[in-house]
């Protein structure tokens, strides 16, 4: 019996091609990868075309100086993309690296299918002799031309030069670092451990016939990536889709954390936490799962510059069954302006806010029972809010009190994102080499802003998912020269990507993105 085709099979790979021809042209334009899929309307040549374009961004340094050598002159932009998303099918290793979701095609198709790519284009149609004749030329003489180009280090490694040359410059093992770049990332889950057990949920993706493993505390990898709304539980709020690397975050930043002696002594007392870079809120629910599941009174303000991606958090909250603490961050924002008015308490005393709600997902919270249980149940509330974080004037007033202080603080800062290419294969090509100089100084900015906000003794974690030193170390050494105030908790943790390697003694297991950790407090 045949299985039905799957939609790559029923749509002609010329159709495919086309689609991320057009994808490649948009990405040299300057739009993200990310971007440009979303906007392409549902259709059976969508998933093949995404898989096209994605295979084909991670061999662009290769394909673009193989086009130079096969055209004379320059074809039209849609003729170049085309002849790229070609060659990325055909080069040698496209057999053993292409994802899943391509199927591996005979050379003569591939050399067939672009002619029709051209042909069905109408302004194009004359170019298809070109074509035909660049193919099998590269065919005939891919390992002369291979050959040729392959001392270009753009070209050996599939990144601008500036990037090969940024990471020779930090890093001794900077080819690991591009070679894990240019690998496959894994599909690593969050289990939401305020509705289950990550062991539960590990048994459901068995009984589902989903091979998977625990990683980290709340982790699990699966052996091989798929649609993540077809996994159980997902419309439920059963997990989240989360790098190993990023999952260190909230347990550096809550792990050890103390209230102070008086927030000991006031039993509906909550820590205070800013997310000051928040969206779409991966490590803001991570922080309530955490301080659900460790029994932490948590209340988080989740910040983020960009209006459009703070709905993304409160989206994202309200599938994981964060709608009580949702409602909670809302009423006691309330409470803080009526406390603003002359006859109210101080706005920063705690008694002005009126005693936490019990704000745990419904889903998870208990029916009401025992006295000592509901002592015992963590208090948590979250809110969501539009905001500058290197202007904390314009927004602290309304969530913490005029001068009120906060326990922790996570800044979870812009940046290069060079540690997360493996997913991303466009954004190596969409970074410019000065666009690290203006990252660093907002990451600075961003750093000497919010560092007043936090209480002696309170802590900051600092943290980008980039490899570049000059958005690591680099910024965290000047800040500890120029704060005496500030002191680093350990060491500072530089994540290198890793494609799966056993690494000992890795803080985030063997198979994750690149990141960068710096825990801070603030001497008392
Ligand atoms: C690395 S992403 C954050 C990812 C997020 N923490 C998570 O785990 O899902 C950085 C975020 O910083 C935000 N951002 C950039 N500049 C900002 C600023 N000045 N104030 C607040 N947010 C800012 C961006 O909009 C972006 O959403």
């Amino acid at each position: 019996m045949h299985s039905s085709p799957s939609p790559n099979e029923r749509t002609p790979l010329h159709t495919q091609m086309a689609l991320a021809a057009q994808g490649l042209r948009g990405v040299e334009q300057g739009q993200s990868a990310r971007e440009i899929v979303a906007a392409w309307p549902p259709s059976p040549a969508k998933p093949g075309a995404q898989a096209l374009l994605y295979h084909t961004l991670r061999h662009w340094g290769q394909v673009r100086a193989l086009v130079a050598q096969l055209a004379q002159r320059k074809p039209h932009p849609q003729v170049q993309a085309l002849l790229a998303v070609a060659l990325a099918l055909l080069l040698p290793q496209a057999v053993s690296d292409a994802p899943a979701a391509l199927p591996s095609y005979q050379p003569f198709t591939v050399v067939d299918q672009t002619v029709q790519a051209v042909r069905s284009h109408k302004r194009l149609a004359a170019q298809a002799g070109f074509v035909n004749a660049c193919l099998r030329r590269f065919l005939r003489e891919q390992d002369r031309l291979l050959a040729l180009i392959h001392t270009d280090p753009a070209v050996r490694w599939n990144h601008p030069r500036w990037w090969v040359q940024a990471l020779q410059d930090d890093h001794a093992d900077w080819q690991a670092i591009l070679a894990a770049n240019n690998a496959r990332a894994p599909l690593t889950l969050r289990v939401n451990t305020a509705q289950g057990t990550r062991d539960a949920y590990l048994a459901r993706l068995r009984d589902a016939g989903i091979e998977a493993w625990p990683v980290l505390e709340a982790g699990i990898e699966l052996a091989k990536p798929q649609d993540v709304h077809t996994l159980p539980g997902y419309a439920q709020g059963a997990f989240s889709v989360q790098d190993a690397a990023a999952q260190l975050a909230a347990p550096l930043l809550l792990g050890g954390l103390q209230a102070t002696p008086e927030q000991q002594g006031q039993p509906g007392q909550m820590l205070r936490v800013l997310d000051a870079c928040a969206a779409p809120g991966g490590k803001t629910s991570h922080l309530l799962e955490w301080a659900a599941s460790h029994r932490l009174p948590l209340d988080v303000l989740a910040l983020d510059v960009d209006a459009g991606r703070c709905a993304r958090i409160t989206q994202n909250l309200l599938r994981l069954g964060w709608g009580a603490a949702l409602e909670a961050g809302k009423a006691s924002a309330k409470g803080l302006e009526k406390a603003a008015e002359p006859s109210a308490a101080p706005p920063d005393s705690p008694t002005a806010e009126g005693m936490p709600m019990d704000a745990r997902p419904a889903a998870a919270a208990p029916p009401t029972s025992t006295t000592s249980d509901t002592a015992l149940r963590a208090a948590l509330r979250v809110t969501v809010q539009t905001g500058d974080a290197a202007q904390p004037e314009a927004w602290r007033p309304r969530w913490l009190g005029e001068h009120g202080l906060l326990d922790a603080l996570l800044l979870d800062a812009p940046c290069s994102a060079s540690g997360i290419v493996r997913r991303h294969p466009d954004i190596r090509w969409l970074r410019r080499a000065q666009d690290i100089d203006a990252l660093a100084r907002t990451q600075a900015l961003l750093l000497a802003r919010l560092w007043p906000l936090l209480r002696p003794g309170g802590r900051l974690l600092y943290c980008t998912c980039s490899v570049f030193h000059r958005e690591g170390r680099e910024p965290i050494r000047q800040f500890l020269h120029t704060h005496a105030d500030a002191a680093l908790l350990g060491d500072m943790l530089q994540l290198l990507p890793t494609s799966g390697a056993p690494s000992a003694g890795d803080p985030a297991g063997e198979n994750h993105d690149g990141f960068f950790y710096a825990l801070l407090e603030k001497k008392a």
